[in-house]
């Protein structure tokens, strides 16, 4: 019979398990004879051996196999014997652990010493059935681990903790010493080793590594949660001279629950990515709470021109330009403030201290800019650039914006190019790109094609910004009620009421709109010069201007008439009643969609646009049928080996469902032929797949979605 381990070894049924049984304590004592004192030949003489070891109290042993005896009792006699190159005392304790280590290993389980008597020669040992106080019984699963961190770890590796999970015996963490050496210094090397482990083992793995202890700590990543509400915190100090320094905004949480916040005095502007729907708006909301409790004005740009109805009565909130011509001009403003401070440090009248710093939200950028090119090209007249200035505005902002304390907060559905290429990227130290993103836009946000193309996307306000540290980390974001859609009552409305600023520092103001110039012969229409230059007003002072004070009315006269207003025949002028809701009985189709003539320039950009995925009839029969359309080629089936972190691949033929490959697929450990690929689902699930190398698989890959 081999040596090693006896259990398990052949197929035992009914009574033939005693047999194997008596058959396996023979062979113990066979094995265990030198330990014993005994000679070679009294070894293998069933005379000289009977009774010396006898084993009692099996465990239940299954179909396939004789169990563990639970107590072995040896019987010996005081003398010498030989452990490794010593000789000790038969009897004494490291004979003994000797003698319970070799029985340990031959029957697969762990013996401790219940008694010893050295006079009459009577040694007891019992079967360990639990494990001691932190102490993992060496299960498969352990046993993988450890040896795939060693074989990772140049066989060097020395574990010194393992967690499981107690439900489902899987491994969580291990702490591990190693002899690696100055190969770990490249970043490379780790998060080879990382990565490795993270496709080895289940779950999804981190490591910690202590460089000068040679120690590293693998763990499973914890999970994110789905939702989290906005904390409402103590109100701040909220002057802004005062406070500007120790400014922080938390918009999330990272996986270990640490804040993700930004300190706009440290990285002055915020770049924001996210398609519809990835809490993107919520996101903004969150920044606008919070900064106007720490008593900055706020001016907003709300590119889609709906996103910010509820805060245009929000305490510090100044103005929310909802339409483009506004938005112009709230861009200007805003450069020439921080021209204009700028001019005050040249010419030594006042230093950076003495600003009170502004924030310039811009609301999705990529709206804004199309709207803006298509109205540029109606208004532009003779002498005018050929490209609006308001982008080279924004840009300028965004370089030189620290030292005059204007900070922008930039959002956008997707990496732009012009925005993120080379050292305009650096301008945003703080960015967060929200959502899933595509290799091409990981590689502009990240500079790395893989950072964030896993993030599920079934999980709202799921993310990566860039921690205390500006490194990416995945985190997610704080949801916040919309003050547009909260109903009194509701815990969201309190939440809303909670975090909305006692008092007002800044006055609310509205920007007048530029006459056509009747005067001449000929009636002058305002140029673009006349709408970035603007005359601004303070709202108190003009009710008549004042879209909030018109809601107010409009409340009282047409409280509850949102149906009418909204009505099919309201839009094509003919419901009597709402002639005057609707705006003295014109169409509201002159209203949306083309320019409104009674208005120069108003209308024709201040329509909501619609969702982006939305779009021809064929597109929306692939969009009901296949939701990763737009986003990912057709399926192709794939070798397994050519597949790259972020491609899709059916994870289940049988349920269609796909997942996205969360790491480039590694050769397995113990069988070469095959490879393991580790994924992650919309739903923030993750599993590994073992195909062989050769397999092919039904995989897709992502389109570039950037602009
Ligand atoms: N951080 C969050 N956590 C969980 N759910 C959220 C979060 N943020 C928003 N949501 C929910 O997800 C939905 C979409 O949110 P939101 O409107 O902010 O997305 P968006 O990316 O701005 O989309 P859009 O561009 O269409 O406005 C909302 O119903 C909202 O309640």
């Amino acid at each position: 019979m081999a040596a090693g381990t006896l259990t398990g070894a052949g197929v035992i049924v009914g009574g033939q398990r005693s047999a194997r049984r008596s058959e396996i304590t023979t062979y113990l004592t066979s094995t265990l004879a030198p330990l014993l004192g005994l000679s070679a030949s009294s070894a293998t003489n069933p005379k000289a051996t009977s009774g010396l070891v006898i084993t009692r109290s099996w465990t239940s042993g299954l179909r396939d196999w004789p169990g563990r005896p639970r107590r072995v009792r040896v019987r010996y006699v005081p003398g010498r014997a030989r452990v490794g190159d010593v000789v000790v005392d038969i009897g004494d304790s490291r004979w003994v652990n000797e003698l319970a280590r070799q029985i340990g290993s031959r029957l697969g389980g762990e013996y401790e010493v219940a008694r010893n008597d050295q006079i009459r020669g009577r040694l007891q040992l019992r079967l360990r059935t639990k494990p001691l106080p932190g102490e993992v019984p060496e299960t498969a699963q352990v046993r993988r681990a450890k040896k795939v961190v060693n074989e990772l770890l140049a066989g060097t590796a020395k574990v010194d903790n393992v967690d499981v999970d107690d439900t489902t015996g899987e491994v969580r963490r291990l702490t591990v010493k190693h002899d690696v050496g100055a190969k770990l210094a490249a970043p490379g090397y780790r998060n080879r080793v990382e990565r490795t482990v993270s496709v080895m083992l289940p779950g999804r793995w981190r490591a910690r590594w202590d460089m000068e202890a040679d120690s590293v700590v693998f763990e499973v990543r914890p999970t994110l949660p789905e939702s989290l509400w906005i904390p409402a915190r103590a109100l701040p100090e909220d002057d802004p001279l005062l406070n500007y320094r120790a400014v922080e905004i938390p918009c999330g949480v990272d996986e270990d629950g640490e804040a993700i916040a930004w300190r706009p005095a440290i990285t002055p502007q915020w770049l924001i990515t996210g398609e519809t729907g990835s809490g993107k708006t919520s996101t903004g909301h969150g920044i606008l709470t919070q900064i106007t409790r720490f008593g900055w004005p706020v001016w907003i740009a709300d590119g889609k021109g709906i996103e910010f109805l509820g805060f245009q009565d929000w305490p510090n909130v100044q103005i929310v330009a909802s339409r483009i011509e506004e938005q112009v001009a709230v861009i200007h403003r805003a450069w020439q403030l921080m021209e204009h401070r700028y001019q005050l440090v040249v010419d030594r009248k006042a230093r950076t201290e003495d600003f009170e710093p502004l924030m310039v939200f811009v609301d999705e950028f990529t709206d804004l800019k199309a709207n803006l090119q298509s109205w540029y090209q109606q208004i532009k007249v003779k002498g005018d650039p050929t490209k609006p200035p308001t982008l080279a505005e924004v840009g300028s902002i965004a370089r030189k914006g620290r030292t005059a304390r204007v900070h922008l907060v930039l959002s956008m559905q997707r990496p732009d190019a012009e925005i993120l290429t080379g050292e305009a990227r650096e301008n945003f130290g703080q960015r967060t790109g929200m959502g899933q993103l595509s290799p091409q836009g990981a590689q502009m946000m990240w500079n790395n094609p893989v950072t964030g193309v896993t993030i599920p996307r079934g999980r709202t306000g799921r993310a990566i910004g860039s921690n205390s540290t500006g490194l990416p980390v995945e985190m997610q974001c704080y949801r916040v009620p919309d003050p547009k859609e909260a109903i009194p009552g509701t815990e969201e409305y309190e939440l809303l009421e909670q975090l909305r600023p006692p008092e007002s520092r800044h006055e609310r103001l509205l920007i007048v709109s530029p006459e056509i110039d009747w005067s001449g012969e000929e009636p002058v229409e305002p140029t673009f010069t006349d709408f970035a230059e603007a005359e601004w007003v303070k709202a108190a002072d003009h009710p008549e201007l004042d879209p909030i004070a018109w809601e107010l009315d409009r409340d009282q006269n047409t409280a509850g008439d949102g149906r009418t207003l909204s009505s099919a025949m309201t839009v094509l002028g003919l419901d009597d009643r709402s002639r005057d809701a609707a705006g003295g009985g014109r169409r509201l189709f002159d209203r949306v969609g083309r320019v409104d003539t009674s208005k120069p320039y108003a209308a024709a950009t201040s329509v909501p646009d619609a969702p982006s995925n939305t779009g021809t009839a064929g597109d929306d029969r692939d969009l009901d049928d296949d939701l990763y359309a737009g986003h990912y080629s057709h399926p192709t089936p794939t070798q397994a080996s050519a597949l790259q972190v972020g491609d899709l691949v059916c994870v289940d033929d049988d349920l269609g469902s796909w997942a996205v490959v969360e790491d480039e697929p590694i050769e397995d450990f113990d069988d070469p032929d095959s490879l393991l690929i580790a994924w992650r689902d919309d739903q923030d699930q993750s599993g590994e797949l073992v195909v062989a190398s050769e397999a092919l698989m039904q995989a897709r890959r992502p389109t570039a979605m950037e602009d």
